[in-house]
């Protein structure tokens, strides 16, 4: 890889801490952004039992933010952004595996920028990367022109990551590259020597089909896969093209993929109040109790011995957390409320960016 031997470790390697981001904008959180202010303030709880975890937050959410945040393991600082999903607009963190830790620094266009974007203005989003590296006195590679999401990946460590066509080959990410120069640009960022590419990710995810929302690794080897058996769900078609890919394709080091399932709630839909309480403003998505929601248990989060998960209040959250546990039976597994987070768009995967310990 370019990068002299650095690589993006497996998120299940060990941690120093957890970034994420305090939500605040009223177009995008309901009622003032409070009730996702008390679902964020429970995850970083529940990641604080793990590992430690700095929250960036404005000036003027400095002292509600400190308030709810109140855990000998949470940090709170001042870090100026246009919405709070640090998956996306925070670095992806690389090691060289000899106590080197660096950082890349996509340009973000706020999941598309002019075409589908689900804001205006993304300018503070994309400094983020930046500013947290600095703060961490990390060296930082910066991809101008080339437009990634965190989310949109996942790794196993060993060579191999997994993403989806619907995200990366999107005409509103990257138009100008082929897919073998995207690879190029994973390969020698992130130390990548194989890219699987599913087809879609999960139905009417407005990330344009983030990975981290559908499919990810649990070990080297084994990936697990939001299920449905049911041909009537959308999300059908996008599961069996998923477990089509995965039955043929190896990964790096050669290996068949063990592919785990796990269900996927709902149908979710926000109530008309709940959609009501958010803000219309002409650029930013809206929110609209007819459109079913990206719902997904796929979207946890690995910590230093545990898994933080979403619940959703859905018959199926037992049977979830039971595949859970049985996937990492030496992880303590725990699970946040996630609708909040799920009403602006994402999950606990999405509002949390890990840093690799070195
Ligand atoms: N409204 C913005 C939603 C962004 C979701 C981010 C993610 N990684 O899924």
């Amino acid at each position: 890889p370019r990068h002299d031997g650095y690589f993006m470790p497996a998120e299940w390697a060990p941690h120093s801490q957890t970034w994420m981001i305090w939500p605040e904008r009223p177009d995008n959180w309901r009622q003032q952004a409070a009730p996702a202010q008390a679902a964020f303030a429970a995850v970083a709880q529940a990641i604080a039992g793990f590992e430690p975890v700095t929250v960036g937050v404005s000036a003027a959410e400095y002292a509600n933010a400190c308030a709810q945040l109140d855990h000998p393991a949470i940090r709170v600082v001042e870090l100026s952004s246009n919405d709070a999903w640090v998956r996306d607009t925070g670095p992806t963190f690389v090691i060289n595996g000899q106590g080197g830790l660096r950082g890349v620094d996509w340009t973000f266009n706020a999941w598309g920028g002019e075409l589908g974007g689900l804001y205006r203005d993304w300018a503070l989003d994309d400094q983020v990367a930046s500013k947290i590296l600095s703060m961490e006195r990390c060296p930082r590679y910066r991809t101008e022109g080339f437009v990634l999401e965190g989310g949109s990946i996942h790794v196993d460590g060993e060579g191999t990551l997994l993403t989806t066509e619907e995200c990366l080959l999107n005409a509103n990410r990257n138009p100008h590259l082929q897919p073998e120069e995207i690879e190029l640009q994973l390969s020698e960022h992130l130390g990548i020597s194989k890219v699987i590419w599913l087809p879609e990710g999960l139905f009417n995810d407005e990330t344009d089909g983030h990975v981290d929302n559908f499919c990810c690794f649990v070990r080297p080897g084994e990936v697990l896969l939001a299920w449905t058996d049911d041909p009537q769900d959308p999300n059908y078609p996008r599961c069996q093209a998923a477990a089509e890919v995965l039955a043929t394709e190896r990964d790096a080091q050669g290996r068949e993929l063990i592919v785990h399932r796990i269900p996927i709630p709902g149908p979710i839909h926000a109530t008309a109040e709940e959609c009501a309480d958010v803000l219309a403003v002409d650029g930013s998505q809206a929110r609209d109790p007819a459109i079913r929601l990206a719902g997904s248990y796929v979207n946890f989060l690995i910590v230093n011995d545990g898994i933080v998960a979403p619940c959703f209040d859905d018959p199926r959250d037992a049977e979830a957390l039971e595949v859970l546990q049985r996937i990492f039976p030496e992880r303590r597994v725990v699970t946040v409320p996630g609708r909040e987070i799920l009403l602006g768009g994402g999950n606990i995967h999405c509002i949390t960016q890990q840093q690799p310990s070195v």
